[in-house]
């Protein structure tokens, strides 16, 4: 690949942040808890409702931001742009208006500005969660910004 892109090694034990929107939050518990042995491999992070409600159905320590529509989502994105954050679980639902639609926007859109693995229903988090690269090191590609950064502003 050209050197218009980088390596990032993303090790084994990875900082993945899980969330869920309200009526998705049942779905998402659910799988944490039958996954609950693999995701305690690995530091987890949740916005604040969904991580409450993990930290008491699963007994795994989740690191909590705020609240989605008080800004969660926005320190998710912040955390992903910073390099901090290696796998997103977002299970968001498609069929109910979120007063903070556009904080969830940009938290898709930064997660895959850094190639960073996102699944957003429960058949991509099996897919996820079972591949050998989720527990094992995998070697990240992403787009060198360098250029970018450098450009001449008008
Ligand atoms: O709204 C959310 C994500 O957009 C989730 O936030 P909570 O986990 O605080 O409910």
């Amino acid at each position: 690949m050209s050197s218009q892109y980088k390596k990032i090694n993303i090790p084994e034990r990875k900082n993945i942040v899980l969330i869920a929107h309200d009526n998705k939050k049942r779905e998402l518990l659910e799988w944490a808890v039958l996954h609950a042995k693999e995701l305690a491999k690995h530091n987890l992070y949740a916005t604040g409702t969904t991580g409450k409600l993990l930290e008491r159905e699963t007994g795994l320590e989740v690191t909590c931001f705020e609240s989605g529509p008080l800004g969660g989502d926005m320190q998710a994105g912040a955390y992903i742009a910073d390099g901090k954050l290696d796998l997103v679980l977002f299970f968001w639902d498609p069929l109910a208006a979120q007063p903070h639609d556009p904080d969830v926007r940009a938290l898709l859109r930064v997660a895959v500005v850094w190639n960073v693995p996102l699944a957003c229903n429960q058949s991509s988090a099996d897919f996820l969660i079972t591949s050998p690269y989720f527990s094992g090191k995998y070697i990240k590609t992403v787009t060198d910004f360098t250029v970018y950064k450098n450009r001449k502003s008008p």
